[in-house]
């Protein structure tokens, strides 16, 4: 050590861990950094593992943005719902980032273990279900590949039992004074919401005046922000699926990328699309 080297300790700073909680400790990095266990000796697994285990934890938070953000919505709290919107959009910007990091990995380098995958694949994701369920894209048959993991099935069972996040801010529209029709109000949760006309002509009123219903005119358009970074991840992904396998069929035993492409036009919040059309 020369002289001009800083020292920690000459003011203040503590250096022993021993008998305290060290920042290691509060992240619990020997669970996080110990999880990393190639199959094959190929170089790109790495890359492929650690893509994978970090868009796990930003879908962690995710979840607990918008399970959040729902609750908050159904006791009228619209503010910190939309700060917490806002921040899921921001959480699926830096999703979409990261397929640039995965991008560098070239076919030849995937085919290199491959073979080591097995049947597993995203599609196996309980956490990415569960966006989905929550979202309100409920397809059921989506249940099947987590029949073997009892607690993901209560988790996605219990998911689909309880309105989604869009059900919820149609409550409040209708809390507020749009009146939505009752059947969609009284709607069996557990199935996936499609266009409804009623619901489209409130929407209508909302953003032909949104002076007069700002509130809501903002946490549509939050949704509608959220929808969109949500459309390019799937863009992403399927893109960067037909680069790195072509047309090849999925691990997880669907087409690929007619699987991916099919998925495209999943719509979430229909009438906040369609209403476009009508102003
Ligand atoms: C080289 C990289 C990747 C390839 C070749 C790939 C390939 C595929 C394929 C073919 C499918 C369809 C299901 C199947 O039959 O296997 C799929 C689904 C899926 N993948 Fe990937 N994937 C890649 C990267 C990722 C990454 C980084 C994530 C992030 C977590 C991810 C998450 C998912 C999810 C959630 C699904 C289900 C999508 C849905 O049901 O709509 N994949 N992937
Ligand atoms: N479905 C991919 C495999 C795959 O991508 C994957 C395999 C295990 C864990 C995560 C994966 N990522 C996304 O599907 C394939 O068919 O090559």
């Amino acid at each position: 050590m020369t002289s001009n080297d800083y020292d920690p300790t000459a003011e203040g700073a503590e250096t022993d861990f021993a008998r305290r909680m060290s920042y290691g400790d509060y992240l619990q990095l020997d669970a996080i950094l110990g999880a990393q266990h190639p199959l094959s000796d190929a170089h790109d697994e790495m890359l492929f593992i650690i893509q994978h285990q970090t868009s796990e934890l930003w879908m962690r938070l995710a979840i607990h943005e918008l399970s959040a953000a729902r609750r908050a919505i159904a006791r009228d709290e619209v503010s910190p719902a939309m700060k917490m919107l806002a921040r899921v959009s921001r959480i699926f910007e830096q999703l979409n980032s990261a397929w640039d990091v995965l991008r560098t990995m070239t076919p030849s380098e995937y085919t290199h273990f491959r073979s080591k995958l097995g049947q597993s694949s995203g599609f196996q994701s309980g956490q990415y279900r569960l966006i989905e369920y929550l979202l309100g894209n409920r397809n059921h048959a989506m249940l099947k590949p987590h029949a073997h993991d009892a607690e993901v099935t209560r988790l996605l069972e219990a998911e689909l039992a309880a309105p989604s996040l869009y059900d919820e801010v149609l409550r409040l529209a209708d809390r507020k004074g749009l009146t939505m029709p009752s059947a969609v109000l009284a709607r069996d949760v557990r199935e996936t919401h499609s266009l409804n006309e009623g619901v489209l002509q409130a929407w209508r009123r909302v953003y032909e005046a949104p002076e007069t219903h700002w509130m809501l005119y903002e946490l549509a358009e939050k949704l509608v922000d959220f929808e969109d970074y949500f459309r390019r991840w799937r863009f992403n992904h399927v893109t960067t699926v037909e680069r790195v396998i072509g047309f090849k069929r999925g691990t997880g035993g669907t087409g690929g990328v007619s699987y991916l492409k099919r998925m495209l036009e999943v719509e979430l919040f229909p009438e906040l699309w369609r209403v476009r059309t009508i102003l």
